[in-house]
């Protein structure tokens, strides 16, 4: 049971009681002519007097019956009308609605358990009666990288469902030619093993509301209509804008600025290296804008790298505009971190290579602060820009981080300086022979910045010097992750 509701139920209750105890002392004191007050006798009394203790004890069962069900619905996952939350997700969009999904269901007393796609086997799949999908489209209408184990694992199995019913809710954005198509393959798998749909697939057009709000009203369904507490959207929070740079000047790329931000009203905020900040902007409560949060807690501050974009008619984009323009050094707006799991380092001192592009370079600064702050210097940082007189962004960091020894290996490679230029992919090509030493000691790699042109070359590189095969077991053992956009 809610919080919420505790508290409105026992006033409503006390509201009740106290209504029938004044109607009992007026009748005893109000006597108008020839209604003269009796005492009922000691049977009438015992009587009336059962009937409240009936009423109370109904209503504490009641509660000690539903609290004991939201006990059991946040504890047990293996009761047979337990719903499984399954999410598949490139950055952290899917995980978060399963999250608030099975809160949801947990409130209104249902058992229901969240689970990665990653960690489901072929025995939990068929050992559950309700599974709720979550799934987000990326690449060219590819599955998300931690789905890749379940399609080779799971989906090539000629497992029957029929006892399975199931809802999907796909994640996508139209402006993508394969929409939604992670989620569609999935719905048709699931129809093709026999498994029961409960409801149509809903497909989300860019965290469209209208659609959020159809899977609600299912999910309420699925609660018999109980009230869906847990549903709600994370909070939003007051950011304020404490610093801002241009990091490109003389630059003939848009320019590209540091800028800083601090929760409002003091309370630390918390995230993990490889998390995104997400922002709704002023005068549009539907727009959200992601940044790969460049920063750890321990500087005080979030930090964004961000390149000022432009539309076709000359404005500024809304988000980029915001922060690097509009809005004044102390204006504050709404925003959330949301957590990326599939970004987050791994726990052990592995070898780590770490290749970027432009504003990629935000995500893998916030994965090098925490190696260097854990002891962990295994690391390759592989990074691409313009030129070298202008466009690398945190220089004097990266040279004090090489001439400590917490970054092994620096290569900044430059596609517009004449007769060197080139781009990552090309170096590590070129570097193939440490590549595979790394990888061969364990590393893990992990891409950020431009999904086509960088992430795209650098994916076929990796396959021609590490074969399709390694790159799979890669992705399936997390040793290869992507933050690319
Ligand atoms: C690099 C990239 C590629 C994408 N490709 C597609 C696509 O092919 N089809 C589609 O419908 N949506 C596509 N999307 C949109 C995502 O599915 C959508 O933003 C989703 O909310 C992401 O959810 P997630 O954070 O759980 O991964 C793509 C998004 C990105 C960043």
């Amino acid at each position: 049971m809610s919080a919420r509701r505790v508290p409105l139920f026992a006033v409503g209750t006390g509201l009740l009681l106290l209504l029938l105890a004044s109607a009992a002392v007026a009748l005893a004191l109000w006597q108008p002519e020839g209604l003269r007050w009796r005492n009922p006798g000691v049977q009438r009394w015992i009587q009336a007097g059962s009937a409240v203790l009936g009423y109370l004890l109904l209503i504490m069962a009641g509660r000690w019956h539903r609290r004991d069900r939201v006990a059991r619905a946040q504890g047990d996952d293996d009761c047979d009308d337990a719903v499984l939350v399954i999410h598949s997700s490139q950055s952290g969009h899917a995980v978060q609605l399963a999250q608030r999904t099975a809160a949801a269901l947990q409130a209104a007393g249902r058992a229901a358990s969240v689970v990665a796609i990653d960690a489901l086997d072929a025995a939990r799949l068929i050992r559950t009666r309700r599974a709720l999908w979550i799934a987000s489209t990326t690449g060219d209408g590819d599955p998300p990288d931690g789905a890749l184990r379940f399609i080779r694992s799971v989906m090539a199995q000629p497992l029957s469902m029929a006892t399975l019913e199931y809802g999907v809710l796909a994640l996508g954005d139209r402006r993508y030619p394969q929409f939604c198509a992670w989620g569609r393959q999935l719905d048709q798998w699931l129809r093709e093993r026999g498994a029961q749909a409960l409801f149509e697939r809903i497909d989300v057009d860019n965290a469209d509301a209208a659609a959020l709000e159809r899977w609600h009203q299912q999910l309420s369904r699925l609660a018999d209509g109980d009230p869906l507490d847990g549903w709600q959207a994370p909070p939003l929070r007051e950011w304020q804008l404490v610093d801002r740079r241009l990091l490109n000047a003389g630059s003939s790329g848009a320019p590209c600025f540091h800028v800083a931000l601090v929760p409002v009203g003091g309370g630390g905020a918390d995230w993990q290296a490889g998390d995104v900040f997400a922002l709704q902007l002023p005068g549009d409560s539907r727009v959200q804008r992601d940044y790969s949060i460049a920063s750890l807690p321990a500087d005080g501050a979030v930090h964004l790298l961000v390149r000022q974009t432009r539309r076709d008619d000359g404005s500024l984009g809304l988000g980029s505009g915001w922060l690097t323009q509009h809005g004044a050094i102390g204006d504050r707006l709404p925003a959330q971190i949301r957590a990326n799991p599939r970004f987050h380092l791994p726990d052990d001192a592995r070898p780590l290579i770490l290749i970027g592009n432009g504003t990629g370079l935000a995500g893998l600064r916030a994965l090098l602060k925490a190696r260097i702050a854990r002891g962990h210097d295994d690391n390759w940082l592989l990074f691409g820009e313009r030129h070298a007189a202008y466009d690398v962004h945190y220089r004097a960091e990266l040279m004090q981080w090489q001439a400590q020894g917490a970054l092994r290996q620096l290569d900044l490679v430059f596609s517009r300086d004449g007769a060197s230029a080139e781009y990552v992919q090309h170096r590590l090509l070129r570097d193939a022979a440490l590549l595979r030493d790394r990888v061969q000691r364990g590393a893990a790699i992990y891409v950020c910045g431009s999904a086509h042109g960088m992430a795209t070359g650098v994916d076929e590189v990796l396959r021609r010097v590490l074969g399709h095969d390694g790159i799979e077991q890669l992705i399936e053992s997390g040793r290869y992750r992507r933050d690319v956009y």
